[in-house]
């Protein structure tokens, strides 16, 4: 193990809930090419024109709602996870994130900066490949490694959604709330356009049918909603869950192109009508509780719920620090 060192990366917060840092936050995150993906002067005037003038405000209150006194839950958390993990192993462990700060370049260089280090291995914290995720890290780690002439070996962690100890792990942190009684568990998940997904079709014809994700594909390998699904069953699966008491929708949609469906909020208000009164959501797609879960879920989406004649929504927390996590992330990166 020596010569080795981690590098954890996940998606960042704005540096306060204050407009103007939320700006400078949505502005960098939103001009990424991989989230926004359209030519940069059409990128440009989007952001500029449609989402900077009225967005920060709306999000800037809504992280008000959530914000720690130490900072941004996603920040804590993952932080939090980065102590726990560096005091079960020598190997130097450093936590950036993808827009903000910590920057991956300043702790790439922090950790290239080691004599002792030798090869570097990015894990991303999240479960499933998306280009808006996943793939921004790792191109972006690279061109920090190429900018600045770094000269160790940079490993890449894959992506683990229907890794046996995740699903484990998945299942010991929310089984508190599963041993509870519950009438429906949602599976919320970030959504991501469609487009995305078919952009990273290697093999030019998948996710173009409702049932593409399940039959079996090499274009799996870059499909977002495959890979989700693979997480719910193997999760269902392990916890015994039935399949008329759980489902999956999506979240936090942006703009007007086609998102992945259904969205989560129209599904929510839909349990409700149906009769659901003690609904449990779950959101596998974040590896730490940060604003779109904390205020998208649990409050708005309590909100509609109650609205549509539902009783209690109840977020169960994601991985966060949990003691299997820690050890399943021990034992992957000691591996
Ligand atoms: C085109 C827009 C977006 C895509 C595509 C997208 C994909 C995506 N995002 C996450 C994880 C997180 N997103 C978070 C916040 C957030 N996401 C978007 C937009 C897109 N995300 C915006 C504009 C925001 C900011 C808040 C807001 O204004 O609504 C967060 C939370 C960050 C925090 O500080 O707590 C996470 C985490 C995934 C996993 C994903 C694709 C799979
Ligand atoms: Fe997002
Ligand atoms: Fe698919």
């Amino acid at each position: 193990m020596q010569g080795r060192a981690v590098l954890l990366v996940n998606l960042g917060s704005p540096d306060s809930p204050e407009v103007s840092d939320v700006r400078r936050y949505l502005n960098e995150f939103l001009m990424d090419k991989y989230v926004i993906d359209l030519p940069w002067p059409l990128r440009r005037l989007i952001v500029s024109a449609f989402v900077l003038p009225s967005r920060p405000k709306q999000s800037a209150e809504a992280y008000q709602s959530v914000w720690l006194p130490e900072g941004s839950p996603l920040k804590v958390i993952s932080e939090k996870v980065r102590k726990k993990l560096q005091a079960q192993t020598d190997i130097p462990i450093r936590l950036a994130m993808r827009y903000g700060s910590p920057s991956i370049e300043q702790e790439l260089l922090a950790l290239a900066g080691q004599a002792e280090v030798k090869e570097i291995l990015l894990l991303p914290m999240y479960p499933h490949y998306a280009m808006s995720t996943v793939k921004t890290c790792i191109e972006e780690a690279q061109r920090i490694m190429q900018k600045h002439g770094i000269r160790k070996t940079l490993n890449i962690h894959p992506v683990f959604y229907n890794q046996p100890d995740y699903i484990h792990a998945l299942v010991e942190s929310a089984r508190p709330w599963l041993e509870q009684e519950f009438d429906h568990l949602l599976f919320s998940y970030h959504g991501v356009p469609e487009r995305h997904i078919r952009k990273d079709d290697t093999t030019g014809n998948h996710c173009l049918t409702p049932d593409c994700c399940q039959k079996p594909s090499t274009a799996h390998a870059t499909c977002y909603r495959h890979q989700l699904y693979e997480t719910t069953a193997e999760f269902v699966r392990a916890a015994g869950i039935p399949g008329n008491r759980y489902s999956v929708a999506f979240q936090s949609r942006l703009g007007k192109a086609k998102w992945l469906e259904p969205y989560t909020d129209k599904t929510v208000e839909q349990l409700a009508r149906q009769g659901v009164k003690r609904l449990l959501v779950m959101c596998p797609a974040f590896t730490a509780d940060c604003l779109e879960t904390l205020e998208e879920i649990a409050m708005q989406g309590q909100e509609i719920f109650e609205a549509a004649g539902g009783e209690t929504l109840t977020l169960i927390p994601c991985l966060n620090d949990h003691p299997v996590w820690i050890s399943t992330l021990k034992q992957w990166i000691e591996a």
